[in-house]
Protein backbone atom coordinates (compact mmCIF):
# COMPACT_ATOMS: atom_id res chain seq x y z
CA UNK A 1 0.00 0.00 0.00
CA UNK A 2 0.98 3.39 -0.93
CA UNK A 3 1.92 5.39 2.16
CA UNK A 4 0.39 8.44 2.75
CA UNK A 5 0.76 11.52 5.43
CA UNK A 6 -2.36 11.67 7.55
CA UNK A 7 -1.87 15.38 6.85
CA UNK A 8 -0.54 16.74 3.67
CA UNK A 9 -0.07 19.41 1.38
CA UNK A 10 -1.09 22.25 3.89
CA UNK A 11 -1.51 26.05 2.74
CA UNK A 12 -2.34 28.92 4.62
CA UNK A 13 -3.92 32.13 3.40
CA UNK A 14 -4.33 35.23 5.56
CA UNK A 15 -8.25 36.22 5.67
CA UNK A 16 -8.00 39.03 8.26
CA UNK A 17 -5.24 40.98 9.77
CA UNK A 18 -6.75 42.97 12.62
CA UNK A 19 -6.10 42.66 16.36
CA UNK A 20 -5.17 38.54 15.92
CA UNK A 21 -4.70 37.31 12.51
CA UNK A 22 -7.36 34.93 10.78
CA UNK A 23 -6.06 32.37 8.55
CA UNK A 24 -7.71 29.58 6.20
CA UNK A 25 -5.94 26.90 6.42
CA UNK A 26 -5.74 24.11 3.26
CA UNK A 27 -4.98 20.89 3.66
CA UNK A 28 -5.68 16.87 2.78
CA UNK A 29 -6.84 14.98 5.80
CA UNK A 30 -6.28 10.85 5.15
CA UNK A 31 -8.99 9.20 7.02
CA UNK A 32 -8.49 5.84 8.79
CA UNK A 33 -10.64 3.69 5.89
CA UNK A 34 -7.64 5.31 4.01
CA UNK A 35 -9.94 7.53 1.86
CA UNK A 36 -8.98 11.24 1.46
CA UNK A 37 -10.64 14.90 1.69
CA UNK A 38 -9.34 18.46 1.20
CA UNK A 39 -10.42 20.69 3.34
CA UNK A 40 -10.31 24.35 5.05
CA UNK A 41 -10.23 24.67 8.12
CA UNK A 42 -10.32 28.65 9.87
CA UNK A 43 -7.56 29.31 12.37
CA UNK A 44 -7.54 32.52 14.78
CA UNK A 45 -4.63 33.39 17.25
CA UNK A 46 -2.00 36.39 18.27
CA UNK A 47 0.55 36.22 20.21
CA UNK A 48 -0.03 33.19 22.89
CA UNK A 49 -0.71 34.37 26.22
CA UNK A 50 -0.80 34.34 30.03
CA UNK A 51 -2.74 34.92 33.33
CA UNK A 52 -2.21 34.24 36.45
CA UNK A 53 -4.46 33.60 39.71
CA UNK A 54 -3.38 35.78 42.88
CA UNK A 55 -3.65 34.53 46.35
CA UNK A 56 -3.34 35.92 49.92
CA UNK A 57 -2.63 32.63 52.15
CA UNK A 58 -3.06 34.51 55.22
CA UNK A 59 -6.65 36.64 54.28
CA UNK A 60 -7.80 33.71 52.04
CA UNK A 61 -8.06 36.70 49.26
CA UNK A 62 -8.04 36.66 45.56
CA UNK A 63 -7.11 38.76 43.17
CA UNK A 64 -9.20 38.56 40.03
CA UNK A 65 -9.79 41.94 37.34
CA UNK A 66 -13.14 42.78 35.69
CA UNK A 67 -13.19 44.15 32.27
CA UNK A 68 -15.40 44.94 29.09
CA UNK A 69 -15.02 42.33 26.51
CA UNK A 70 -16.73 42.40 23.59
CA UNK A 71 -17.45 38.95 22.75
CA UNK A 72 -18.63 38.45 25.77
CA UNK A 73 -21.24 41.08 25.05
CA UNK A 74 -21.88 39.81 21.72
CA UNK A 75 -23.11 36.53 23.01
CA UNK A 76 -25.09 38.44 25.12
CA UNK A 77 -23.54 38.00 28.86
CA UNK A 78 -23.34 40.29 31.72
CA UNK A 79 -23.30 43.62 29.70
CA UNK A 80 -20.22 41.98 28.40
CA UNK A 81 -18.28 42.63 31.08
CA UNK A 82 -16.19 39.66 32.87
CA UNK A 83 -14.03 38.67 35.98
CA UNK A 84 -10.89 37.08 34.85
CA UNK A 85 -7.43 36.29 35.71
CA UNK A 86 -4.92 38.69 35.53
CA UNK A 87 -3.08 38.65 32.04
CA UNK A 88 -2.45 39.21 28.76
CA UNK A 89 -0.63 38.78 25.29
CA UNK A 90 3.24 37.99 25.34
CA UNK A 91 5.54 40.93 23.73
CA UNK A 92 7.21 39.99 20.87
CA UNK A 93 11.10 38.50 22.37
CA UNK A 94 9.04 38.58 26.13
CA UNK A 95 9.03 35.42 27.97
CA UNK A 96 5.56 34.34 29.50
CA UNK A 97 7.18 34.98 32.58
CA UNK A 98 8.45 38.02 32.33
CA UNK A 99 5.14 38.87 30.44
CA UNK A 100 2.87 37.38 33.54
CA UNK A 101 5.20 39.53 36.23
CA UNK A 102 4.65 42.87 33.89
CA UNK A 103 0.88 42.10 33.66
CA UNK A 104 0.10 42.04 36.95
CA UNK A 105 1.56 45.06 37.73
CA UNK A 106 0.13 47.25 34.91
CA UNK A 107 -3.57 45.45 35.52
CA UNK A 108 -3.47 45.37 39.40
CA UNK A 109 -0.59 47.39 40.85
CA UNK A 110 1.01 43.93 42.54
CA UNK A 111 4.88 43.64 42.20
CA UNK A 112 4.99 40.10 42.72
CA UNK A 113 8.83 38.28 41.82
CA UNK A 114 7.98 34.36 42.48
CA UNK A 115 5.34 32.94 39.84
CA UNK A 116 4.53 29.67 39.80
CA UNK A 117 3.93 27.50 36.64
CA UNK A 118 1.07 25.53 36.49
CA UNK A 119 -0.32 24.12 33.20
CA UNK A 120 -0.42 25.74 29.30
CA UNK A 121 -3.61 25.60 27.72
CA UNK A 122 -5.35 26.17 24.23
CA UNK A 123 -8.47 27.92 25.04
CA UNK A 124 -10.52 26.83 22.26
CA UNK A 125 -8.59 24.14 20.28
CA UNK A 126 -11.01 24.15 17.51
CA UNK A 127 -10.28 27.69 16.18
CA UNK A 128 -8.06 29.12 18.01
CA UNK A 129 -4.21 28.76 17.86
CA UNK A 130 -2.69 30.18 21.05
CA UNK A 131 -1.59 28.68 24.17
CA UNK A 132 -2.18 30.30 27.34
CA UNK A 133 0.47 29.58 29.88
CA UNK A 134 -1.23 29.64 33.84
CA UNK A 135 0.74 30.98 36.93
CA UNK A 136 -0.35 31.30 40.57
CA UNK A 137 1.28 33.74 43.22
CA UNK A 138 0.63 34.19 46.41
CA UNK A 139 0.98 38.27 47.22
CA UNK A 140 0.23 40.34 50.32
CA UNK A 141 -0.36 43.97 50.86
CA UNK A 142 3.73 44.64 50.47
CA UNK A 143 3.33 43.88 47.30
CA UNK A 144 0.97 46.65 46.40
CA UNK A 145 3.00 49.06 44.17
CA UNK A 146 -0.02 51.11 42.46
CA UNK A 147 -3.55 51.56 41.69
CA UNK A 148 -3.34 49.27 38.63
CA UNK A 149 -6.35 49.61 36.05
CA UNK A 150 -4.29 49.00 32.89
CA UNK A 151 -2.61 51.00 30.15
CA UNK A 152 -4.70 53.78 29.36
CA UNK A 153 -2.18 54.16 26.07
CA UNK A 154 -3.77 50.58 25.17
CA UNK A 155 -7.34 52.12 26.36
CA UNK A 156 -7.42 49.34 28.79
CA UNK A 157 -10.06 49.78 31.60
CA UNK A 158 -9.64 47.20 34.29
CA UNK A 159 -11.02 47.02 37.51
CA UNK A 160 -9.11 45.25 40.30
CA UNK A 161 -11.43 43.01 42.67
CA UNK A 162 -9.99 41.73 45.57
CA UNK A 163 -12.67 39.39 46.75
CA UNK A 164 -12.68 36.22 49.47
CA UNK A 165 -11.64 32.33 47.45
CA UNK A 166 -14.87 31.62 49.11
CA UNK A 167 -17.10 33.80 47.31
CA UNK A 168 -14.96 33.73 43.92
CA UNK A 169 -15.66 29.87 44.19
CA UNK A 170 -19.40 31.33 44.47
CA UNK A 171 -19.24 33.01 41.44
CA UNK A 172 -18.21 29.60 39.58
CA UNK A 173 -21.96 28.52 40.26
CA UNK A 174 -23.51 31.85 40.14
CA UNK A 175 -21.80 32.29 36.14
CA UNK A 176 -20.96 35.53 37.22
CA UNK A 177 -17.43 34.04 36.49
CA UNK A 178 -17.71 32.59 33.47
CA UNK A 179 -13.79 32.39 31.51
CA UNK A 180 -12.42 28.82 31.57
CA UNK A 181 -8.96 29.97 32.42
CA UNK A 182 -10.38 32.06 35.96
CA UNK A 183 -12.72 28.28 36.53
CA UNK A 184 -9.37 26.18 36.19
CA UNK A 185 -7.04 28.15 38.33
CA UNK A 186 -9.47 28.50 41.25
CA UNK A 187 -9.92 25.40 41.32
CA UNK A 188 -6.33 24.43 41.15
CA UNK A 189 -6.26 26.31 44.55
CA UNK A 190 -8.67 24.68 45.92
CA UNK A 191 -7.86 21.30 44.76
CA UNK A 192 -4.10 22.15 46.04
CA UNK A 193 -5.55 23.62 49.50
CA UNK A 194 -2.91 26.34 48.94
CA UNK A 195 -5.52 28.34 50.38
N1 LIG B 1 -9.74 41.21 21.58
C1 LIG B 1 -9.39 42.45 21.22
N2 LIG B 1 -8.89 43.27 22.17
C2 LIG B 1 -8.54 44.54 21.82
C3 LIG B 1 -8.70 44.98 20.51
N3 LIG B 1 -8.25 46.24 20.46
C4 LIG B 1 -7.84 46.58 21.69
N4 LIG B 1 -8.04 45.57 22.55
C5 LIG B 1 -7.75 45.67 23.98
O1 LIG B 1 -6.34 45.52 24.19
C6 LIG B 1 -6.07 45.09 25.52
C7 LIG B 1 -5.10 43.92 25.51
O2 LIG B 1 -4.72 43.63 26.79
P1 LIG B 1 -3.86 42.38 27.22
O3 LIG B 1 -3.89 42.40 28.72
O4 LIG B 1 -2.54 42.31 26.55
O5 LIG B 1 -4.64 41.11 26.65
P2 LIG B 1 -6.05 40.56 27.11
O6 LIG B 1 -7.12 41.20 26.32
O7 LIG B 1 -6.19 40.58 28.58
O8 LIG B 1 -6.01 39.08 26.59
C8 LIG B 1 -5.65 37.97 27.29
O9 LIG B 1 -6.73 37.07 27.38
C9 LIG B 1 -7.17 36.58 26.17
C10 LIG B 1 -8.30 35.59 26.42
O10 LIG B 1 -9.42 36.23 26.93
C11 LIG B 1 -6.05 35.94 25.41
O11 LIG B 1 -6.53 35.60 24.14
C12 LIG B 1 -4.83 36.85 25.28
O12 LIG B 1 -3.70 36.18 24.74
C13 LIG B 1 -4.46 37.33 26.62
O13 LIG B 1 -4.02 36.28 27.40
C14 LIG B 1 -7.42 44.72 26.12
O14 LIG B 1 -7.84 45.76 26.99
C15 LIG B 1 -8.37 44.65 24.92
O15 LIG B 1 -9.67 45.04 25.27
C16 LIG B 1 -9.26 44.08 19.52
O16 LIG B 1 -9.41 44.37 18.35
N5 LIG B 1 -9.57 42.83 19.94
MG1 LIG C 1 -5.32 41.67 30.11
Amino acid sequence: MEFKEKISNVTSKVISSFWGTLEHVNFDFRFKNGKSANLTHEVYGKNDGVAILLYNPSTKKVILSKQFRMPVYVAGVSNGFSIELVGGAIDDNESPENCVIRETEEEVGYSVKKVKKVATVFLSPGLMKERTYLYVASYNEDNKVDNGGGLASENEEIEVLETSFKTALKMIETEEIIDARTIMMLQYLQINRLI
